[in-house]
């Protein structure tokens, strides 16, 4: 399968402090990649950069061969690339319903009165948000915020998806339900690309990993041999995995 983000010598710095520093990787649609790596490797500011959130200082961002390096946020979104934050962000005064309805405008032919609501119910039946159609999005709980800010971001009816840290903080059985969900928009073709700290569901979800550490691409390949690769321990574990291995040398 040929691929449809292709992300090429990607670069950011932030004064003397380059966070992303050549980064490449290659996401086909069906496919779901796990951006990897330590506290501060770059993995929010990559997904910034591919988003439009930051201009790179260099590299390229092609969609389906069209380049969105340098375009404005709400152009690469309608070219079809949306986005969750680690930090949710949810318009709290408005209901589930309106807040995805709201959405459906920046669509690449943008859908708006009725057809945008009753597409915004299928999308909230879809992330398990039915029941809080019209609940205000600032009442509710953690994993329902969590649910309406992918729905949210389907309703722009990516062909990439960008999810940064969407299944943090859920307990054992919401962890579940997530993964399930993103499985399913796997399915359905969407290209995703997951910066993930919780390990279960990278194992469950991602086909292959790019691991990050401090701005640069430390290793890439099929989860499981990544995951075993010692630099890519040693860059999760630093100094402890280190003494760890000391350690046992000497016991
Ligand atoms: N707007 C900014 N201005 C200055 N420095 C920044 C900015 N955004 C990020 N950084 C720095 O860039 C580096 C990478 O940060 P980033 O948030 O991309 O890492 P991360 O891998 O997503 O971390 P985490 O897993 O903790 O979310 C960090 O050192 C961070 O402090």
């Amino acid at each position: 399968m040929s691929a449809l983000l292709h992300v090429q010598g990607l670069r950011k710095a932030f004064g003397g402090l380059v966070a992303v520093d050549g980064l490449g990787f290659e996401v086909a649609a069906g496919d779901i990649l796990g951006l990897l790596g330590p506290n501060g490797s770059g993995k929010t500011t990559a997904l910034n950069l591919i988003s439009g959130a930051l201009e790179p200082d260099a590299g390229s961002v092609r969609l389906d061969g069209v380049e969105l390096a340098g375009l404005p946020a709400h152009r690469i979104a309608r070219l079809g690339v949306a986005r969750t934050f680690q930090l949710v962000r949810v318009l709290p005064s408005m209901s589930c319903l309106e807040n995805v309805a709201a959405g459906m405008a920046f669509r690449p032919q943008g859908v708006f009165g009725a057809r945008a609501r009753s597409l915004a119910i299928e999308l909230l039946e879809r992330v398990g948000l039915a029941h809080a159609a019209h609940a205000h999005a600032g009442d509710l709980t953690y994993i329902d915020q969590k649910r309406l800010e992918l729905a949210r971001a389907l309703a722009l009816a990516p062909r990439v998806l960008l999810l940064d840290e969407w299944l943090a903080g859920l307990n054992p059985t919401e962890l579940q339900e997530g993964i399930a969900l993103v499985r399913s928009l796997r399915e359905q073709g969407l290209a995703i690309v997951l910066v993930e700290h919780v390990m279960d569901a990278v194992h469950a979800l991602c086909d292959r990993c790019v691991v990050m550490s401090a701005g640069r691409w430390l290793a890439a390949g099929p989860t499981a041999r990544v995951l075993a690769d010692p630099k890519v321990v040693e860059a999760y574990l630093g100094e402890d995995a280190q003494s760890l291995e000391a350690k046992a040398d000497h016991a």
